[in-house]
């Protein structure tokens, strides 16, 4: 028998049940489900990380939808019991969902909502910081200067890496990676080279169109490719950041080989997820490539590292923190919950995933829909929603 969880409830006389396995940042999207007739319960166990049985105690006997986090294992279980208990609504509170069996929750007639768009700029600019970081060793004498060990200017102190004029190469130029590619250009004025199955053209016509802008006030232009394999990515770039989902041609996509065919001075970045490389084989690289550095937001077995990550000077690593920003965490509860909410009211789905910006004014009342069903199609859901109605 599952011990019994702590919960903090809002609108107790409210006539659909909805359940957030975590307290999620600031109140808009608790006044966005009680004012859709919700009884929302948010769990308070002082525990980090739920587990199935956790998660099916909290779902109980009777329950409209449930708000999970990207760390629990959401499978045939548990929507086997949210179906069980009345449910028909999920939502992730993040944009990636490889923790969320999506097959299963279609089996079960229960939608599955995620979060894109709101942390789109968010993720890219700690990509960003952690290239800045890994290039100019900021963490390294950040420590050293803390141990008390600078004795005065010199000029081979941590030397490291220019990046105006290299190449910037992304796997992965979806939303966060087209983002990320910008800011390094326009900011660093890197050149472009990409690799993802889709062709973005609008990245590369905006990086055409700034390098038209350079070439007009007489500075270098800067240039993009696409590259047909992920190998040409890493023989030609000088900073690789990783930006793909995670799933069954993603996973060790970075591997000991393809380690090998990068630059021994050069920079890999990922904040996408954990097992996208094989993290021990870049413990190994790590180490017999001293040059080599990288910055890390995501683990393969997080919350833990591999043997031997914390020890290298030459890895910058953060505890998944990319989409950590204030304005970001917010909107993600507000898209998760009106995910469900909008499901619960039988409302369509929005018709586009890549624009949630209605969503997100805090001083206008959302559309009528749910911002982002991944499984819509499958589920046969009406694509639809019209703005400036209340929920
Ligand atoms: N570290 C963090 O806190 C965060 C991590 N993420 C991760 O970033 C991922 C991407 O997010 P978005 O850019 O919003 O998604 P997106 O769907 O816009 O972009 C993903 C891109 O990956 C590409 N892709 C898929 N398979 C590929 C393959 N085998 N090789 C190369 N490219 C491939 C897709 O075509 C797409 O363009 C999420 O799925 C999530 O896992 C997202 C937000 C925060
Ligand atoms: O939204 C996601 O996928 C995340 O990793 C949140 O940080």
């Amino acid at each position: 028998m599952a011990k019994q969880l702590r919960v903090q409830v809002w609108n107790p006389a409210g006539k659909h049940r909805v359940v957030s396995t975590k307290p999620m940042p600031g109140t808009r999207w608790i006044g966005l489900l009680t004012a859709a007739g919700c009884r929302v319960e948010v769990c308070t166990e002082n525990k980090t990380i739920l587990s199935v049985e956790d998660i099916r105690s909290l779902i109980g006997t009777q329950c409209d939808g449930v708000i999970g986090q990207l760390t629990e294992d959401w499978g045939e279980e548990l929507f086997a019991a949210l179906r069980k208990a009345g449910g028909h609504a999920f939502s992730n509170m993040a944009v990636g969902y490889n923790n969320v069996d999506v097959d299963a929750a279609t089996r079960n007639g229960i939608s599955v909502g995620n979060t894109p768009g709101v942390l789109t700029e968010t993720t890219a600019e700690l990509a960003a910081a952690l290239t800045l970081a890994a290039a100019r060793r900021v963490v390294e004498a950040d420590d050293f200067m803390r141990a008390g060990k600078y004795e005065g200017w010199i000029p081979t102190l941590f030397v490291g890496n220019l990046l105006k004029g290299q190449t910037v190469g992304v796997v992965g130029a979806g939303r966060i990676g087209a983002a990320y590619a910008r800011m390094m250009i326009e900011g660093f004025k890197m050149n472009l080279i990409y690799y993802d199955l889709y062709q973005s053209t609008r990245l590369e016509n905006y990086v055409t169109a700034y390098g038209e802008f350079l070439k007009s006030r007489r500075e270098v232009p800067v240039t993009w490719k696409r590259a047909t394999t992920v190998e040409e990515v890493l023989g030609e770039a000088d900073v690789v950041s990783l930006h793909p989902v995670l799933d069954k041609t993603t996973y060790h996509l970075i591997n000991k080989e393809r380690l090998a065919l990068m630059k021994k001075e050069a920079i890999l970045v990922n904040a996408s997820r954990g097992p996208v490389i094989d993290e021990a084989a870049l413990v190994e690289h790590l180490k017999e490539n001293p040059m080599f550095r990288v910055g890390l937001d995501v683990f393969e077995d997080e919350p833990h590292m591999k043997p031997g990550l914390e020890k290298l000077p030459n890895a910058v690593v953060v505890p998944h923190i990319a989409s950590a920003s204030k304005w970001t965490r917010e909107g993600m509860a507000t898209l998760a919950a009106l995910n469900v909410a909008a499901k619960i009211k039988g409302y369509p789905v929005w018709h586009d995933s890549n624009n949630v910006e209605p969503f997100l004014d805090e001083n206008s009342t959302p559309p009528l829909a749910c911002p982002s069903i991944v499984n819509s199609k499958a589920l046969g859901l009406r694509i639809g929603g019209k703005p400036e109605s209340k929920l």
